[in-house]
């Protein structure tokens, strides 16, 4: 069930939209606790409704042989008795409910400190974290009250109903007894009898704190459920609304003209970005009604005025927003023809849309398998050795590690990577040792490699490295991966301009086509066009945009 709700949850960039956009609380606390709960309970109960009915069957025939008026004893108590602890408990549910989110929360606040250790220890933050933490835990706490005082309620009711059972019986058969129809025996008999029947009766009355808690763990698997059912994009009523990013083929190299040249902006088209809007998913348009075309070498940097919306016409291209209306298209290779050649006479541009290859959304599960990979402003660690970072996200080591370094026995099926579809495997071959310690020259880091002995040691990286040199990492990532283009949110924004004319010129050395965003002005030398964004009224309809050549003599 775990891997089931993992693979739900990172694909079509679920878990993005449910942390950007706070749809539903701690999504990770439901799938680690409320799973765990959601089976031990089920397995719980399935036994105890087993035995019930097993002991139902045994103790009735006992029963009804003493004196079958008991059984409408029986039936009077425990239907009574089972109102009652519904009508006491009845805010259980939505209370632990509550107590799960809430503790979710508290945990969360501590998962934040941790993760911003240093930057809370430069603010010296200590006070405000503690008052922060402090209310959250209080706020546990005062639900863990409330619902304390509901299940003492019902505790004590619980009891009063399981010692009157003692009594019933034998007050019932009392009669018999003293008119010597049965013997003194048949009463401790019939108190035995009774009180299994009646415990199989109010299966209800004593599990009712356990059925609360299950059923407030059905709710939040089941709203979690719901939400991502309804990011599979099968569940989308019409894949047209919003913005409409298409991936399209290029099998082979187009048609020669007659006088056997091929039109330049069809061999070398990357981007065509067309009548494109982007709003943020509250609906404030950023960018209006775009439309630009992006040739290979044709480097772009989009300027703009801090909250203009550069990164969200990033997070458009990206296909993470799709608010706004419009059409991007990619032009990607085909990795099987990515070597044509003009005399091979293959004709034609193929736009591949079609559900088969890439969802009927046109999107591909890896946009960096088809040659586009997108350096983010924030640059991101992976928890593991200094390999996986760099060849993160493009190849993930081949078998899972547990967390003392040690592989794994058995054969447990969750273990097993899902079969790779055709898609997976356009992947570029996977780069050796070799390519791994010259990339790290080719970035000028290959200093930290002597620093932690090797390519396979563990540690926090984003901790004992400069926010210089995980964005160096970074571009080690992006020459490893060889992509047609890339996209760069200010991934050199840490950098000093020594480091960044490196860089770019290694960008550039490879072949790759690339789009950044930025204010610096140095950023202007390697770029070819530029766009700048504006921000105009949001009422306003014209375009906020302006494009124009970059002349490198003249900056
Ligand atoms: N999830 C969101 N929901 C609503 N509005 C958002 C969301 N994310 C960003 N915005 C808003 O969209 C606008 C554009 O944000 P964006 O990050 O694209 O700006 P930017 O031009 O890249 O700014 P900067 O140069 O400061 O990085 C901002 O006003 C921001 O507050």
């Amino acid at each position: 069930m775990t891997k089931y709700y993992l693979d739900r949850y990172l694909s079509n960039q679920t878990f993005y939209k449910i942390q950007s956009q706070s749809i539903i609380d701690n999504p990770d606390q439901r799938i680690v606790d409320d799973l765990n709960s959601f089976t031990e309970s089920a397995l719980y109960f399935s036994e105890t409704l087993f035995s019930a009915v097993i002991d139902l069957i045994s103790f009735s025939n006992i029963l009804f042989s003493i004196y079958p008026p008991l059984f409408v004893v029986l039936f009077v108590y425990s239907i009574g008795g089972t109102v009652i602890s519904i009508f006491l408990g009845k805010n259980l549910v939505s209370l632990n409910f509550m107590q799960e989110k809430k503790e979710a929360d508290f945990r969360y606040g501590l998962v934040r400190v941790r993760e911003n250790a240093e930057s809370i220890a430069f603010y010296s933050g200590e006070a405000n974290e503690m008052q922060f933490l402090l209310q959250r835990f209080t706020s546990a706490f005062k639900n863990m009250s409330k619902l304390l005082i509901c299940s003492r309620n019902l505790e004590f009711f619980t009891s009063g109903y399981s010692f009157l059972i003692q009594i019933i019986p034998a007050a019932v058969v009392a009669p018999m007894y003293f008119s010597g129809k049965i013997a003194f025996g048949v009463i401790n008999q019939s108190v035995s009898a009774f009180s299994h029947i009646l415990a199989d009766f109010s299966l209800i009355v004593y599990q009712f704190e356990t059925i609360s808690a299950f059923a407030a763990v059905i709710d939040r698997l089941g709203e979690f459920d719901n939400l991502l059912d309804s990011s599979n994009p099968k569940h989308h009523s019409d894949p047209s609304e919003g913005i409409s990013l298409i991936y399209s083929n290029v099998k082979s190299l187009p048609e020669p003209e007659s006088n056997g040249s091929i039109p330049i902006e069809k061999l070398q088209k990357l981007v065509d970005i067309e009548h494109l809007t982007v709003e943020t998913p509250s609906g404030t348009a950023l960018v209006r009604n775009l439309s630009l075309v992006i040739n290979k070498n044709e480097h772009l940097l989009v300027t703009g005025p801090s909250g203009s919306g550069k990164t969200s016409l990033l997070r458009a291209m990206c296909g993470l927003w799709s608010t706004g209306k419009g059409k991007i298209i990619f032009y990607v290779k085909d990795v099987e023809d990515n070597q044509p050649s003009i005399s091979s006479g293959v004709v034609a541009l193929e736009v591949d849309t079609g559900s088969d290859k890439y969802g009927e959304l046109g999107r591909p599960s890896n946009r960096n398998y088809e040659g586009i990979f997108f350096l983010p402003q924030k640059p991101y660690m992976v928890l593991g050795t200094l390999r996986q970072q760099l060849l993160y996200p493009t190849w993930a080591e081949d078998a899972i590690s547990t967390a003392d370094g040690t592989k794994p026995t058995g054969s447990l099926p969750f273990l097993k990577q899902a079969p790779k579809s055709e898609h997976t495997s356009q992947k570029p071959s996977k780069p050796t040792t070799e390519d791994l310690i010259q990339v790290l020259e080719d970035v000028r880091l290959s200093y930290i490699l002597s620093r932690f002995s090797s390519l396979d040691t563990s540690h926090e990286w984003s901790s004992v490295l400069s926010l210089g040199e995980q964005q160096r990492l970074a571009f080690a990532r992006l020459l490893l991966s060889k992509p047609q283009l890339v996209i760069l949110d200010e991934s050199t924004s840490a950098l000093d301009e020594a480091n960044e004319v490196h860089l770019y010129k290694q960008i550039e050395k490879a072949g790759i086509t690339y789009i950044s965003v930025g204010h610096r002005q140095t950023l202007y030398d390697f770029h070819k066009k530029n766009l700048r964004i504006s921000t105009k009224e949001p009422s306003s309809a014209e375009p906020n945009w302006s494009i124009e050549s970059i002349d490198r003599e003249t900056v």
